[in-house]
């Protein structure tokens, strides 16, 4: 160690470092990104920390400052560019003795770490020791007195990033999302070879002891069988999962996917293969059986949009969190429940992570399953209720059975399928009749006797199953509505005896339904429980922060961002004003601002006028003058196609040409449909399956009531959604009713949009003039000074 003699800077703001560890996980550079503009923006200088905890202890360089344009472009690129380590030096007080006086020699005492389990613990550690650290530090001489004194405590704030998904205390951590849409990726591709050559595939994904990467694949991929460590197979297991595989290749199934948890275990705790499964396969069953393990390639690449946005706003509030929390208050964790970003206790979500490891060690299999999160073991029946429909103990008495009609209105979502197969197999499982109602409801009055096929049908198991990864809408979707003809709709609900209506939609499902309740006073065939999946790529429906298909959409802008912004890094000086749908709700143009760090997002709700306009361009010119050439990818502006009616994307991209003046270009850029995505996002598909389940349980409950007892309670005629951080229903009339408290309807949006608040992270976080005239807080723009 070198002495005391150092020189210590004394600062003049508060510094904050950042620094990712364990496995890296798509999505750290955007945290990293978040955290150095945020804290500059709260008035601090950034700091980030090479290689982990290894920067920490080794010191020197390993440490530095970090300047607003460092961490341009972040957010698109994989991997963590400030390096990652599994350090074991920080394991022992000695390597964290070294960490703490590199601390203080670089004015740190605020630490945001980005890891997994063994980050965090490693993290509370450090700082439940840091003031016998530096006592120590200064016993030996290694500091001063004067040098420790404005550093008396340390704050750590803790981000999870792992693509294990392994943390208690959160839904999802950064990176777990898109390693599941690798993972997704790669069994699609599968899935279309072993349906050509009728082969059974055993694949392989990572997850250390946690199987919420397996079980998750599984679900959206509609897998045949899963091992995970939580949850071992019985014993005899080869019988059982031969047995299922059989019945399914009986029904006319032509492919076998089997997804092994890299931890699978049996409940002796042997490990169980991929091979071994493979064997079982090849040997019983006589299929010809691959083995696909998917190893790194489940850790590289771009981060998908989820974990984008999720980086972000986790960033910016561990930021927040740093420069709240006082030395009494246990280091937090900052965590996301449904759709709510939280704070939790780090050191608590740490134990019962570490708890649940233990727990599958003493072959507690139950409990370690309490152990993860809330959801995860509801997925996990799910699955197991929808993957094969035989149950006998779920199947309900005869009396309680439905026709339950399923329709999609109005445009394609991805989702729509997963969730469609989902609730017919649940309806199959309970013993309800499912029945498909094709091309909406001008599908319904106009062709429902059609010959040979009319448009009501009941749909067949393997007909379903096919629908686990498609985009679209495969039973055809429109955007009717029923009150075109209501008379004919109200014959052909009691034509057909249908005793609940399952919608899935966006905008127009919502008013489909609303339409249908208010209608129920005059056609009693409408007194049935209607219940509505919001799908739509605008994610607009009122009583919901979340619609299924709106995480394709992203991806799909995500993507589209991504390419035609590296497009521009021969020319360089150029912006891309691309336009994106989501009619009058600027939802997917803000979130898809988050998540490609755009300039500006232009929504509906706000408006373009001549001065913002002046504003941003003056703000890009400042920009590309500063930047020097330094980044050579495109900036991008998201213009939401309902913005303005004389603003419009050309015309933008027009001015912007004009009154660069030759400094740098812009091109109009309209992805159009591209935005509905190919196939849907494992984001869309998982949440098609609990919501979906959840929809089919409550128009369940109504079995057995009469049409009047149905139609006299609200939550009869309802919309499920993700409110905060609970997944709810709520009901479309009465007094509590969205269609009175929550519906734009002329706008067709929420009366509250959740996401507005995000708006201003996006001009933040880009340093974009404040609509006043001024700058934001003077942070951002000053920050150029250092470039
Ligand atoms: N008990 C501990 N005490 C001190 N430091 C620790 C401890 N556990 C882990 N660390 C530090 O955290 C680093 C990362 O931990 P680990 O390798 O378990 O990965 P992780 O953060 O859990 O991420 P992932 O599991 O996603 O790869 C370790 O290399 C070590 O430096
Ligand atoms: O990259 P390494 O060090 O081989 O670690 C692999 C492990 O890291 C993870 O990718 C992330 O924790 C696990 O899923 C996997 O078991
Ligand atoms: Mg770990």
């Amino acid at each position: 160690m070198a002495t005391s003699r150092t020189p210590v800077e004394v600062p003049t703001k508060r510094r904050i470092a950042v620094l990712t560890s364990g496995g890296d996980a798509p999505g750290m550079n955007g945290a990293v990104r978040a955290v150095v503009r945020m804290t500059i923006h709260r008035g601090c200088e950034a700091y980030v920390v090479h290689e982990g905890y290894d920067g920490l202890v080794c010191g020197g360089n390993m440490i530095h400052q970090m300047h607003w344009e460092d961490v341009r472009g972040w957010l698109s690129r994989g991997g963590t560019l400030i390096g990652s380590a599994r350090c074991s030096s920080f394991r022992e007080r000695a390597g964290r003795l070294k960490a703490a006086r590199n601390m203080v020699l670089h004015g740190i005492d605020a630490l945001v770490v980005c890891g997994g389990d063994g980050t965090l613990t490693g993290a509370d550690i450090f700082r439940s020791e840091w003031p016998g650290l530096l006592r120590e530090l200064v016993s030996t001489g290694d500091l001063t007195e004067i040098q420790i004194r404005p550093h008396a405590t340390l704050n750590i704030v803790g981000l999870v990033g792992s693509i294990d998904n392994d943390m208690a205390g959160t839904d999802t951590t950064i990176g777990c999302y898109s390693s599941l849409n690798r993972i997704c990726e790669a069994v699609d591709a599968v899935f279309d070879t072993a349906s050509s050559h009728q082969r059974g595939f055993v694949v392989e994904v990572m997850g250390r002891n946690c199987g919420w990467l397996a079980l998750m694949a599984a679900i959206s991929t509609g897998a045949d069988w899963l091992f995970i460590p939580e949850m071992p197979p019985r014993d005899g297991w080869e019988d059982n999962m031969c047995s299922i595989i059989n019945r399914n290749r009986d029904r006319g199934k032509r492919r076998t996917i089997v997804i092994v948890a890299e931890g699978a275990q049996d409940r002796n705790l042997n490990k169980i293969s991929s091979t071994a499964v493979k064997d079982v396969l090849s040997t019983r069953l006589h299929l010809d059986t691959r083995v696909t393990v998917l190893g790194h390639t489940q850790r590289g690449g771009a981060a998908c949009a989820h974990d984008r946005w999720l980086s972000t706003l986790q960033g910016v509030e561990a930021v927040n969190a740093i420069l709240e929390i006082t030395p009494e208050c246990p280091s937090p964790v900052i965590s996301i429940r449904e759709n709510k970003i939280a704070r939790a206790s780090m050191m608590e979500a740490v134990r019962q992570t570490q708890k649940a490891t233990e727990l599958i060690k003493a072959k507690k299999f139950e409990e370690a399953m309490s152990m993860r999160d809330p959801e995860f073991r509801e997925y996990h029946l799910a699955y197991l209720n929808t993957t094969t429909t035989d149950h006998p103990k779920m199947a309900l008495p005869e009396s309680e059975r439905l026709r339950v009609a399923i329709i999609h209105v109005g445009a394609p979502a991805g989702g729509m399928n997963p969730a469609t197969r989902v609730a017919v197999a649940y309806c199959m499982t309970r013993g309800h009749t499912p029945i498909a109602i094709h091309n909406g409801f001008p599908g319904l009055c106009r062709h429902h006797a059609d010959k040979p096929v009319g448009s009501v049908r009941e749909v067949e198991w393997l007909e379903a199953e096919n629908w686990v990864n498609e985009g679209g809408s495969e039973i055809g979707t429109n955007r009717s509505l029923p009150s075109e003809d209501m008379p004919t709709t109200a014959k052909v609900f009691d034509l057909y005896k249908f005793e609940a209506l399952f919608i899935v939609g966006g905008f127009e499902a919502f008013t489909a339904a609303s339409q249908l309740r208010k209608a129920r006073e005059q056609y009693s065939a409408f007194k049935i429980p209607i219940v509505v999946l919001p799908a739509t790529i605008s994610n607009n429906v009122p009583g919901t922060e979340y619609s299924l298909g709106s995480d394709t959409c992203l991806n799909a802008l995500v993507t589209f961002c991504d390419v035609i912004r590296q497009s521009a890094s021969s020319s360089r000086r150029r912006v891309f004003v691309v336009e994106t749908q989501g009619g009058q709700s600027g939802y997917i143009a803000t979130m898809a601002g988050l998540s490609v760090g755009a300039t500006a997002v232009y929504i509906p709700e706000e408006g373009i006028d001549i001065k913002m306009l002046a504003r941003d361009i003056e703000f890009l010119r400042y920009n590309f003058a500063s930047d020097r050439g330094a980044n050579r990818a495109g900036k991008i502006i998201l213009r939401n196609e309902c913005a303005s009616n004389t603003y419009t994307t050309q015309v933008i991209a027009d001015i912007i040409k004009e009154e660069a003046k030759g400094r740098f270009e812009s091109r109009a850029a309209v992805p159009g449909h591209f935005q509905q995505g190919g196939k849907p996002s494992p984001v869309d598909r998982v949440r098609a399956l609990r919501m979906a389940i959840k929809c089919m349980q409550h128009v369940e409950g109504y079995a057995g009531k009469t049409p009047d007892e149905i139609a006299d309670d609200d939550y009869s005629a309802a919309v499920i959604g993700v409110n905060g951080s609970q997944v709810l229903f709520s009901p479309l009339g009465g007094p509590n009713g969205l269609e009175t408290t929550d519906t734009d309807w002329s706008r067709r949006r929420p009366k509250k949009e959740f996401w507005l608040r995000f708006q201003g992270l996006v001009d933040i976080l880009s340093g974009r003039p404040k609509s006043d005239g001024g700058v934001q807080d003077g942070e951002c723009w000053g920050c150029y000074e250092h470039t």
